[in-house]
């Protein structure tokens, strides 16, 4: 069921028609479904349910807002995080530090003496140097650090370059042929418990078979470390399961076919098994929603300005995404249109040649998929304020981030004592 539908002409939110929203709030501004990353979470639930007691540890960077996530921590998932202000905000937020999993290439000492003092599942380690790292900051503070290494499988996730994690040239995991000296050094270091493994190929993967390959390769490795003498108890699959931007592409493959796929190949390795889904789980649970500043006329195509831009919603640029772009009380027409954004930057454009709702100055539109990398990566380029986050349960919504307005930033910068005797304090 889509919680964002239309209603008597007008999409509504669950049961709040998004004017009233952009009246109460203004634009740009997200809104997310309370009942829609429910669903996510239960469906996903379900469907690894025969794997025995997985963790699912949603990948706080998708949508970090402290809102959605005490609604997922309320289904009893938990976290992957990739920062100390991941950390914090899961932790703040009502996750079980036992239920978190501490990603990410480059985690600093302070970062890991934060979890390891509040406590954590596992920390997924991606080089030696930082095996040593951790074992050292362990030592000092009196701890021991569960560990396991992220491997990587090096195949081909046949998503975005710049989305893909696990092919050889990428930064992220051990290469496969140093992985058993990695497991061996961390034996030796007195700060570490080896407990699993780990694995995550990229996102966005719309077809299971790289999934498959890299889940069998961690198999084999399984075996191949036991038989070196490790404990191996925990295998962190990772996250990158696609979901349906575009509804005139193939489908990608469900929760229900990824939980049948892992149980065909995991589910006699005798070991706990870790999640790490994002996107799956608040991508479709979040519009941008947004009003067109006025309709300019263009060349090939007219161009839609609206009052969201690149610093609000960076997917389309940066990775070139399709987002459906929808008027909010459709006039009835079709059109064919370029969106833009206000920003100085040609990057600044949501969508070329696009067939969609005719629209005019003051409308509304919506832009769908919008709760995952969203919100999450937006800035203030251009000094645009910070766009709001409002979360919708029935006809209730609260306001779950504020708009971080222009004063707010001016009022964070410093201007130096240096700079007293210059032009601008004459
Ligand atoms: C280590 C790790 N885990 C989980 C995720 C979540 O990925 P997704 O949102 O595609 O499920 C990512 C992002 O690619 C990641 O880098
Ligand atoms: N930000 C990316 C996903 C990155 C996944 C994190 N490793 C996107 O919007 O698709």
């Amino acid at each position: 069921m889509d919680h964002f539908s239309h209603r008597d002409g007008v999409l509504h939110c669950e049961d709040l028609p998004l004017p009233e929203i952009a009246e109460r709030v203004g634009t740009p501004v997200y809104v997310y479904s309370s009942a829609t990353m429910v669903r996510h979470a239960e469906v996903l639930k379900d469907a690894l349910a025969p794997l025995g007691n997985p963790l699912i540890a949603y990948a706080v960077k998708a949508n970090p807002n402290a809102a959605v996530l005490a609604t997922l921590a309320a289904q009893g998932l938990g976290a992957d995080v990739v920062s100390g202000g991941e950390y914090r905000r899961a932790v703040a937020a009502g996750v079980l530090p036992e239920k978190i999993v501490f990603s990410g290439v480059g985690k600093t000492a302070e970062e890991m003496a934060l979890a390891l003092e509040g406590g954590l599942f596992q920390f997924n380690l991606e080089s030696v140097e930082e095996a040593e790292m951790l074992s050292e900051v362990a030592s000092r503070l009196g701890r021991t650090a569960p560990i396991g290494f992220r491997v990587n499988p090096d195949v081909a996730a046949g998503t975005h370059a710049k989305i893909s994690t696990g092919s050889a040239e990428n930064k992220f995991g051990v290469p496969a042929g140093d992985v058993m000296a990695a497991y061996a050094r961390a034996a030796e270091l007195p700060g570490l418990r080896v407990q699993g493994v780990a694995v995550h190929i990229g996102s966005q993967l719309t077809s299971l078979a790289p999934l498959e390959s890299a889940f069998r390769k961690v198999g084999a490795l399984i075996g191949e470390l036991r038989a070196a003498g490790h404990v191996i108890e925990v295998a962190d699959l990772g996250g990158g399961l696609g979901i349906t931007y575009d509804p005139a592409l193939p489908p990608p493959p469900s929760p229900e076919d990824y939980g049948d796929m892992v149980c065909r190949v995991a589910k006699h390795w005798g070991v706990r098994l870790v999640f790490e889904p994002g996107r799956l789980i608040v991508g479709n649970a979040g519009v941008l929603l947004a009003r067109v500043i006025r309709v300019k006329p263009g060349v090939a195509h007219p161009f839609v300005v609206l009052d969201a831009a690149m610093n609000d919603l960076m997917r389309p640029t940066l990775y070139d995404a399709w987002h459906a772009i929808e008027a909010v009380a459709p006039h009835g027409g079709r059109s064919t249109l370029n969106v833009v954004g206000p920003v100085c930057e040609t990057g600044d454009t949501f969508a070329t040649g696009r067939e969609m709702d005719t629209v005019q100055a003051g409308d509304l539109v919506i832009f769908r998929t919008a709760g995952a990398y969203a919100a999450a990566m937006s800035s203030t380029y251009n000094s645009r304020p910070l766009t709001p986050e409002v979360l919708v349960r029935g006809s209730e919504m609260a306001v779950v981030r504020e708009r971080i307005d222009i004063d707010r930033l001016i009022a964070a910068d410093r201007i130096p004592s240096w700079l007293a005797g210059s032009e601008r304090s004459a």
